[in-house]
């Protein structure tokens, strides 16, 4: 029978499956940081258990990372219980073993679902998860890749299975060329705005289509980033010539003979021409423009050439009464245009957009723009995903083209996507920011997030305001 990639993946793991469809499921790489694996590594240490496959383990600390201030070390961690969390992680890992590790200031740290993929621990037709809802990013990779809780954390740390339940296939199809300017960021908001923030609950998506094709991986984890704003636990890209091509050489990648056996392999991960999806979504690339965020959830998306929508036009009460409860926490009014929205904080960064990638479409933006970071904006800082990021945008000289501007150039980490660090939005500040989750207080209490490409982002620092990046690229 003709089968979907999901299918292909879950065939390939599937331990056992009972009548219920409540499933064992062999997990093949497990990415572990230091928020939700402390409890998980405790229980195993209360039970008398090791890890059951060490080398499946790749960790590294990342939310609670600091990004400034790294000369002073250990003692740069103002917070008590973010210091906790990263020595914890530290000695947890040197008692119970991992393939890689990253700890806080080695070279290669970084968001773990950068450092995955960055170091070959994400390779094609794996199962891939991680205490966070994130890891929908790998399935860039043709990996079957989601968020696992705490105490699945310390199932899979013991057993190396995870219980699940299959899915239902959803394919989202994006055909044709992006307008000038616009990126993978705008294609998954754009999406999130089509089908809404429960569109692809029960499902796990696969993203095709000539435009999905055409993202570098960079693009494709982008978009299997935000899976999870669109309802999907998991989000997957088919495996094609660029994936096997960034996955070569790396640290964990597999070499020699294993190498060609593996290729062999991998040029099967897509779906069969005649598989049938349970839901079939498909949008047209050309029409996809610049997207904002103007509320508190992905969905509340619009084009850059819109304005903030009114409540009152809404028919179903329940929307009409997130709309207007939105807009109270967002500080905006009905009709005012997305682009006279001035903002005071920018962030580029986050697993969504931290990427090399993301670092050169915004440094060119402010290279093309040539001038300041506009005097409205406080803070505009960049954030790079990870150590060898940061270290390839300074080869690139991309740092100085943002220090010239005014942007601060940071120490990789989560930072101001959650504000679990010192970086944070102050009460009704406004941030344009290239993260995923735009959720009242996210970026700090108070805060107000508008989700946006790193291209945005940059035009909006030396703007000041939301600006069409499509008059800019
Ligand atoms: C801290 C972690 C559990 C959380 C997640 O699961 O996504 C975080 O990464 C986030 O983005 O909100
Ligand atoms: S960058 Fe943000 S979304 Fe990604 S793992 Fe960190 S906190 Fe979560």
């Amino acid at each position: 029978m003709a089968r979907t990639l999901y299918d292909k993946i879950w065939d390939e793991h599937v331990v056992h499956t009972e009548e219920d469809g409540t499933s064992v499921l062999y997990i093949d790489r497990h990415l572990v940081h230091e928020v939700t694996s402390p409890q998980a590594y405790e229980g195993l240490r209360q039970a008398g258990r090791k890890v059951w496959r060490v080398s499946s383990v790749v960790a590294t600390a990342d939310h609670n990372t600091p990004t400034t201030g790294w000369e002073l070390g250990y003692d740069g961690i103002a917070d008590p219980i973010s210091k906790e969390q990263i020595v914890t992680l530290d000695s947890n890992i040197q008692e119970f073993g991992a393939a890689a590790f990253f700890p806080f200031m080695s070279k290669r740290q970084g968001i773990v679902h950068v450092i995955g993929p960055e170091n070959g621990a994400t390779l094609p037709g794996m199962t891939v998860v991680c205490g966070d809802s994130h890891t929908s990013t790998h399935g860039a990779f043709g990996a079957l890749a989601h968020g696992i809780g705490t105490s699945e954390v310390e199932h899979v740390l013991a057993t190396q299975t995870l219980l699940a339940k299959k899915a239902r296939n959803m394919l989202i199809k994006v055909e044709g060329q992006l307008p000038k300017g616009c990126t993978a960021k705008d294609i998954v908001l754009a999406i999130i705005g089509k089908i809404g923030t429960a569109g692809g609950t029960g499902y796990t998506i696969e993203f095709a289509g000539s435009a999905i094709r055409a993202l570098s991986m960079e693009g494709r984890m982008t978009v299997c980033n935000m899976a999870i704003e669109g309802g999907a636990r998991a989000g997957l890209v088919a495996v094609d010539d660029k994936t096997i091509e960034y996955v070569k050489g790396r640290p964990l990648a597999p070499t020699g003979v294993e190498w060609d056996q593996a290729v062999a392999y991998w040029k099967t991960l897509h779906s069969d021409p005649d598989a049938v999806f349970d839901t079939v979504v498909e949008l047209d690339a050309s029409q996809i423009l610049p997207q904002v965020t103007w509320g508190t959830s992905p969905e509340m998306v619009l084009d850059v050439t819109a304005a903030v929508p009114d409540p009152d036009k809404e028919k179903d009460p329940n929307k009409r009464n997130a709309m207007e409860r939105a807009l109270t926490y967002m500080g905006l009014q009905p009709g005012k245009p997305l682009a006279d929205i001035h903002v005071d904080k920018v962030f580029i960064g986050s697993c969504t957009n931290s990427r090399i990638e993301d670092m050169r479409e915004a440094a060119a933006v402010v290279k093309k723009l040539g001038q300041k970071v506009a005097k409205n904006v406080k803070l505009a800082m960049v954030v790079p995903g990870s150590g060898l990021v940061k270290e390839q945008a300074e080869r690139e000289g991309l740092h100085e083209v943002f220090r010239a501007a005014g942007f601060e150039w940071r120490e990789p980490g989560c930072s101001m996507c959650l504000a679990m660090n010192a970086d944070r939005l102050e009460p009704g500040e406004r941030c344009a920011s290239t993260s995923n989750r735009n959720f009242e207080g996210r970026q700090g209490a108070g805060g107000r997030t508008h989700l946006v490409s790193p291209a945005m982002a940059a035009a909006a620092a030396i703007h000041g305001h939301f600006v069409d990046i499509r008059t800019i690229a």
